[in-house]
């Protein structure tokens, strides 16, 4: 498989801070790319010199192996967080002002069936609701066609009904074999629409590999829920086991052993809940923090 994209070694610094630190990895042809990480991690910075929006201090980008230049805006769609659409102008107005920008471009009709913009193509931009908005966005960032989408939270801010039905369309344009890099604070989406991830902290690059790859690295275990007030605190203390305000979490690396242990000390199993470690519980373990936190 080939590398659509190659950043090597990029770093770039604001006087002592290294807000990113020598950071490698490459993106598939066709693959969702997540770039996952806390609050000041570097993703933004990272991403931007991946644009051409800013130079790196150090490092490179290639793109099917040719350096990262002026030209690249023409071949890439970037659909950022804080777009500035202008009032008064309708959704169709403002797909034919963002096409006057580039010498090719997708056929219009394509885009309003991509994005599912036909219910409010004639209405003003002000009147959009935020799921309607961020469709356009994403229509906006594909607009030339491009090969190399990136999406930059694309969903913060929707409603969980809005979030799943953007889900389905950047499948729809994974589909159509465009390579998508996402940056976003929901470990779930990153989960449903990520081939590839990268989780950075501090400017580095913490951990690499596929969401099944890395949860089978470093979860063994499956977490066992209970309501609080079933078990006996002297039974927590023996074991350690979490305290969660009403509930208790039991790290269990074998369920069956965990449920006859529960059973011999009469525990009663009423309101048990069995759950995988997540991307969320990974990015807990890594960093000490969660990422919508
Ligand atoms: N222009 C700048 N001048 C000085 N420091 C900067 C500049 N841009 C970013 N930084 C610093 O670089 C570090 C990385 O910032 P960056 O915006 O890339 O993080 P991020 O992972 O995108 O965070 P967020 O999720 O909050 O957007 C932070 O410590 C930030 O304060």
């Amino acid at each position: 498989m080939s590398a659509a994209i190659s950043v090597q070694g990029l770093s770039k610094h604001y006087q002592e801070v290294r807000a990113v630190d020598n950071v490698s990895f490459e993106v598939q042809q066709g693959h969702c790319f997540g770039l996952l990480g806390p609050n000041g991690a570097g993703k933004t910075t990272t991403i931007e010199i991946m644009e051409g929006i800013i130079s790196a201090t150090s490092g490179q980008v290639l793109y099917q192996g040719k350096a990262v230049d002026k030209h690249i805006s023409q071949q890439i769609g970037i659909q950022f967080q804080h777009t500035a659409l202008q009032d008064f102008l309708t959704v169709k107005e403002t797909l034919n002002l963002f096409a006057s920008f580039y010498d090719k471009t997708l056929p219009q009709e394509t885009l309003i069936e991509i994005c599912d913009l036909s219910d409010f193509l004639n209405r003003d931009n002000r009147l959009l609701s935020g799921g309607q908005r961020q469709r356009l966005l994403l229509a906006l960032a594909l607009i030339n066609d491009p090969q190399i989408v990136f999406l930059d939270e694309p969903t913060t801010g929707l409603d969980p009904h809005a979030r799943r039905n953007f889900w389905q369309l950047i499948k729809n344009i994974k589909a159509k074999n465009k390579t998508i890099i996402l940056t976003t604070h929901y470990m779930d989406e990153a989960e449903q629409l990520c081939d590839d991830i990268v989780i950075m902290d501090k400017g580095k690059i913490i951990e690499t590999g596929t969401p099944h790859q890395l949860l089978s690295k470093h979860f063994q275990e499956v977490f066992i829920y209970l309501p609080l007030a079933q078990v006996d605190p002297a039974l927590i203390e023996q074991h350690g086991w979490c305290v969660l305000s009403d509930r208790i979490e039991i790290s269990s690396g074998n369920v069956e052993q965990t449920l006859a242990l529960l059973m011999q000390n009469k525990v009663p199993l009423d309101g048990l809940h069995v759950k995988s470690a997540n991307l969320d519980d990974l990015f807990l373990k890594l960093t000490g923090h969660s990422l919508q936190s």
